[in-house]
């Protein structure tokens, strides 16, 4: 099942895209005053208008039908798919593109491919949970569990509109994101998951000490078991070449299908494992391109969509071929989101804020480097809220207190520069076999 050759496939050529022209302006403000199109305005068919009733009820949505004369909108499976990688900003991608009204999702996420409960109900189901779309629309939906399951795109190339459909896959620093997974399953792990505590399988080597642990220590502990598992007991990462760690990790694949029970069997999606694996994007993007090409693609990275978040709108924007509503005009900088307050603040405390912000931004790279060299933990705070366009009458917002959890943390350096030799080989192939792209960047 797990692909380990190479996909014949030619490196993407990244598009450069120019600045928006268009700055924040004085006068926008965040809430307009708009007349929602009534009932009566709508040219479908009463009967049409009586069975859609709950969705004509929204305001934005008789916009949308009235913006498209008498066509009914309809279901249909998705034009464009949020593969992950998880903890890399899929949540934030979503709610921005939701702001743009081309793309249309369905809230939550779907897990159809790769939950058993749901892969069970068939293909006709996860068309089903599509929202109405117009045909000039996307219809999307972004499940991050999409990403590092290889069984995963083979499902996907049975959907009849496999050719035409296109993939996001936001990709970030993988150390950082590595940390990140494991903030999320180690909270889950105490808190329970859907209210319901106890251990979660993989910390089991927490339950003795759980309260005297730190997060930091205990991210230490789970990346050494994952190392032990992934490139053997014996390895140290410091003594292997770049070629012995894809040697060593190709091997590690070949062992998931081994037969329950068998010795040697790895797990690559359960805790210590997967905080590793998961941030192996070469090996997962090469599965996807067994199955689908290059121009499907977009890889999206997450150092933009943090950074500037407004040009990798109108990256997605273009790749799915929908016009650049959402901008950089459309987000502000939110220092203090520990708050989780995000009001309306009035234009000239915005700007202020964007031009204060990008001194932050400059000051960030640096105390990061600076943490590099002296081993200290500098907070990095804040992240772009979105700051929606007038006509979508909606209020600013910022994502809540689950996304955020790395944010002012740090590790020790010795670890991070283990771990980023681990990664070396993999990020090194996704520049230069997949997406032709840079990542020195990546160096949290
Ligand atoms: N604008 C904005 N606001 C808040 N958070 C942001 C934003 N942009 C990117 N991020 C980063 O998103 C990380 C969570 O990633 P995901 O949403 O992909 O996580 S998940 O897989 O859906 O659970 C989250 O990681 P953690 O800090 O570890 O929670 C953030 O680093």
């Amino acid at each position: 099942m797990m692909i380990i050759e190479d996909a014949k496939v030619e490196v993407k050529k990244k598009t450069v895209l120019p600045p928006v022209k268009k700055k924040m302006t004085e006068t926008k403000e965040y809430v307009g005053n708009v007349t929602w199109p009534t009932m009566e305005e709508l040219e479908v068919p009463n009967e049409i208008k009586a069975q859609y009733e709950d969705w004509y009820k929204v305001g934005m949505n008789r916009q949308r039908q009235k913006a498209h004369g008498d066509e009914i909108p309809g279901v249909r499976y998705p034009d464009l798919i949020i593969t992950g990688a998880k903890k890399c900003g899929t949540t934030a991608l979503k709610i921005f593109m939701n702001y743009h009204t081309w793309f249309q999702d369905t809230p939550g996420e779907r897990h159809f491919f790769n939950r058993p409960t749901n892969w069970a109900k068939g293909y006709q189901w996860y068309h089903d949970e599509m929202p109405l779309t117009f045909k000039d629309e996307i219809c999307y939906e972004k499940t991050p569990d999409y990403f590092d399951r290889p069984f995963i795109p083979e499902r996907m190339s049975k959907l009849e509109n496999a050719k035409n459909i296109k993939f996001v896959h936001v990709l970030c620093d993988p150390v950082r994101r590595s940390f990140s997974h494991f903030l999320h399953m180690f909270t889950v792990q105490q808190v329970g998951q859907w209210g319901v505590g106890g251990p979660q399988p993989g910390f089991e080597f927490l339950q003795e000490n759980f309260a005297d642990i730190t997060k930091e220590e205990a991210f230490e502990k789970t990346v050494e078991l994952a190392f032990e598992n992934l490139l053997g007991k014996e390895k140290d990462i410091d003594s292997m070449s770049d070629d012995e760690i894809r040697a060593a990790v190709a091997d590690y694949f070949t062992r998931w299908d081994l037969k329950p029970g068998s010795p040697g069997r790895v797990f690559p999606l359960r805790i210590p494992d997967a905080v590793l694996t998961g941030s192996l994007y070469s090996t997962h993007i090469n599965t996807y391109l067994h199955y689908f090409t290059q121009e499907q693609m977009l890889y999206l990275d997450a150092t933009e969509l943090i950074e500037n978040p407004g040009m990798s709108l109108r990256r997605v924007a273009d790749f799915a071929g929908v016009p650049q509503l959402i901008t950089e005009e459309n987000f502000y900088f939110d220092d203090e989101k520990d708050a989780h307050v995000c009001s309306p603040l009035n234009t000239n405390a915005i700007v202020a804020h964007v031009s204060s912000c990008k001194l932050f931004l400059e000051l960030t790279n640096a105390h990061r480097r600076l943490e590099n060299f002296y081993s200290c933990s500098i907070p990095i705070s804040g992240y772009f809220c979105m700051k929606p366009p007038v006509e979508s009458a909606r209020e600013s917002f910022c994502l809540g207190s689950s996304k955020g959890r790395s944010k002012d943390k740090s590790l020790p350096v010795e670890l991070k520069r283990r771990i980023r030799k681990f990664f070396n080989p993999f990020v090194k192939d996704l520049e230069t076999k997949f997406t032709g792209d840079n990542y020195d960047h990546w160096d949290w």
